[in-house]
């Protein structure tokens, strides 16, 4: 109690310094927003300096909760405090509060007895509230135990059993040294994670977007995105980075990314079909017969009409796709460019016309009647060769036909303004158009992907209006400095382009698990999934231990695991507990089944989060019976990356039978408690 006792005061003074810099910063902001602008450039510096201001408090504001958890000792004496932000009284001191992501801090990490880093002792702080109320030391230099050395119970096994709330917390006080060395990496490429469920895949992920956001300026600048499956997921993890003081990170699911509010889901075998890639090039093959593909035309400007060649179109048309990325910004060069070509034509018919009746009246009359329009005189040096002396007024027809409305019209034709649902339905909507550009597909296959233009867009839909939109706009306006993938095995090929799309840079950090995949997911592995974007320029870690998942319940999983990925090497647990159970119900009975389970466990560990996971179409039939009440009722799809303190999984051969690759769903249901599991088997009427 006396080294608590000893560390409150400074923990104390480290909240005061906090509160101190909040009112700070509250106050600066407050003069800033009452400080009267004189023009618009002033009003716009004083929100920019106001929305800083606004970041800064919700930094500071973020990292109250467990400030600081941990310390290092040197031999000598020396001490620091490591936390969730760095804290200095004045900029020339030393500071009070080491950032975790400071380099200073690396030894709490990665020091152990065998490679101490110089260190005598690391200690663990634990805080509730804004008291310490205890502390747990390690000492690393094989030195005994003096009075001031607290040695117990690792604090990573107490944040282990500690109840789960619904919301993933961070795991910053006890990132174990596997993690935080791909966490801190110096590698700004493409950095790929797997490992077993519970292993820690999203706690270095999130982890590792904080540790970019701190050491990575440039890619801060531009923004971190993280990516997740779906909206019950990125709920789960929402609260992590706003509590190592970063609040700027977007998180987003694919659907959310393209903008796409899908009305449906798709069925599977549509969903995978529109995941492939295949359907990039037809989309891309699809939007070239928009552009000017019947060769040469003929304009009517006022009563002439000209002529342009194949060549002279095509020239157009090539010279307007490699001049700017997107169909419809093209659109603008290519018009520009044609109506060169129209000028260019009718100077020419003019030329010809003009010169035509000089010679006729040359002849009818003995006349040279280019003296009368100056064109026999020699040219200035450098004047440029302005053609035919009968000139026409180039830059005023120019101006002309830019506004024509037979030129608009033309265009039109040659090249229409296309919004990205357009171009999804050219190939979505018309048989022909499917089966032209997507010749590989069987008749069964192209009529799963047939759908009617009013259909409302399903979620499978999202990543084709994405390729869609980067087609005919461009690149997505947004791009981001660093994107983070979670459950990234669950990405269709589509969904790999799109969020590649977004990551100009190729940063990224990437995690997953083959042996989770869903049914839509479209590569089996990273090397296919990443080797259109980036060739093999990936680092693979591997994750060994599952923090979530006790010995008892990886065992039970063993054979599912054996029979869905053979080659995965089985985890390793750190921690024992309860032997799964299982229990049986009759066909109508299950409900009732899952609710005397339910109470029994509620009775026996009151307080702990449970979770059932049963097949999508079971969910509404046990909320009905009142399973919502006690637990939360995940259906299996959704239940990748979620954990709970007790899992009932309810009908497993259900949920195995219930789409394609349905053990891989099963296997997920079955590792997402942290301490007990049951299943509940329906027994045949
Ligand atoms: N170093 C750590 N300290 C404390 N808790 C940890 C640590 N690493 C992982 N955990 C906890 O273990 C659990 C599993 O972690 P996480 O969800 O990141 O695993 P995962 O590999 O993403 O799992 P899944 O494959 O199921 O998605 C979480 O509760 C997480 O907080």
């Amino acid at each position: 109690m006396r080294e608590v006792a000893s560390e409150r005061d400074y923990v104390s003074s480290l909240y005061a310094l906090l509160t101190e810099r909040i009112s700070e910063a509250r106050a600066r902001r407050a003069q800033v927003l009452t400080t009267p602008a004189e023009n618009a450039a002033e009003a716009y510096e004083r929100e920019t300096a106001a929305g800083r201001l606004a970041t800064e408090i919700s930094r500071l504001e973020g990292a109250e909760k467990g400030l600081v958890f941990g310390r290092v000792d040197w031999a000598d004496g020396t001490a620091l405090r490591i936390g969730r932000i760095g804290l200095r009284r004045d900029e020339d001191e030393l500071p009070l509060l080491v950032d975790w992501r400071a380099n200073a801090a690396r030894p709490f990490y990665e020091a152990t007895p065998v490679h101490p880093m110089g260190l005598r002792r690391r200690r663990h702080l634990r805080l509730e509230e804004r008291t310490v109320v205890s502390v747990s030391d390690e000492l690393l230099d094989g030195s005994a135990p003096t009075d001031e050395d607290v040695v117990g119970d690792g604090p990573l096994t107490e944040a282990l059993a500690a109840r789960r709330t619904g919301r993933m917390q961070a795991a910053v006080a006890t990132l174990q040294a596997e993690q935080d060395a791909i966490v801190r990496s110096a590698h700004r490429g493409v950095t790929v994670v797997q490992g077993g469920p519970g292993t820690g895949k999203t706690v270095v992920a999130l982890h590792r977007a904080a540790y970019v956001l701190y050491a990575f300026p440039r890619a801060a600048e531009e923004g971190v995105l993280v990516v997740g499956p779906n909206d019950r997921f990125i709920d789960y993890i929402s609260q992590v980075l706003p509590s190592l003081g970063e609040n700027d990170v977007v998180l987003a699911t694919c659907g959310e990314l393209a903008g796409v509010a899908a009305d449906a889901a798709a069925p599977l075998d549509t969903a995978r079909l529109k995941g492939g890639a295949d359907l990039a090039g037809a989309l891309a093959g699809l939007l070239r017969t928009y552009q000017a593909p019947a060769g040469g035309f003929t304009l009517r400007v006022g009563r002439q009409p000209v002529h342009l060649s194949g060549a002279e179109v095509a020239a157009a048309r090539d010279a307007a796709v490699s001049a700017v990325p997107g169909h419809n910004p093209a659109r603008r060069v290519f018009t520009e460019l044609l109506v060169d070509a129209v000028t260019d034509a009718l100077r020419r018919d003019m030329g010809d016309l003009l010169e035509r009746i000089d010679a006729e009246a040359a002849e009818m009359t003995g006349m040279d009647l280019d003296r009368f329009t100056g064109a026999d005189q020699p040219r200035a040096e450098g004047e440029a060769d302005a053609g035919p002396a009968h000139e026409l007024d180039v830059e005023a027809v120019r101006a002309d036909l830019l506004g024509d409305a037979g030129v608009d019209r033309a265009v039109e034709a040659l090249w229409p303004r296309l919004e990205p649902g357009d171009l999804v339905n050219a190939l979505l909507a018309d048989p022909a158009a499917l089966a032209e550009h997507l010749p590989r597909l069987t008749a069964r296959e192209r009529s799963l992907l047939l759908r009617r233009p009013d259909d409302p867009w399903t979620d499978a839909d999202a990543a084709l209006l994405d390729e869609a939109a980067s087609l005919v706009d461009g690149p997505p306006e947004r791009t981001y400095g660093h994107v983070v993938v979670d459950e990234a095995q669950e990405l269709t090929a589509m969904q790999w382009r799109m969020i590649v799309r977004r990551c100009p840079a190729r940063a990224m950090t990437l995690v997953g698990d083959f042996a989770q995949a869903g049914p839509v997911a479209t590569a089996r592995d990273w090397k296919e999934a990443l080797s259109p974007h980036v060739g093999p320029w990936f680092r693979l870690h591997d994750l060994t231990v599952s923090y979530r998942t006790t010995r008892e319940i990886l065992e039970s999983v063993g054979d599912l695991l054996t029979r869905i990925a053979p080659d995965q090497r089985p985890t390793r647990s750190l921690r024992g507990g309860e032997r799964p159970r299982t229990v049986a119900a009759p066909l109508d009975g299950v409900a009732a089944a899952v609710l005397r389970e339910l109470r029994a466990q509620s009775g026996a560990h009151p307080g702990e989060l449970l979770g059932v996971v049963c097949a999508d179409a079971r969910v509404s039939e046990l909320a009905a019976r009142g399973v919502a009440e006690h637990a939360r009722v995940v259906p299996a799809s959704e239940a990748r990356g979620l954990e709970f303190d007790g899992v009932v999984v309810v009908d497993p051969e259900g949920i195995a039978a219930a789409r394609p690759g349905g053990e891989r769903d099963l296997y997920v249901a079955l590792t997402r408690a942290t301490k007990r599991l049951c299943t509940v088997i329906v027994q045949p009427a």
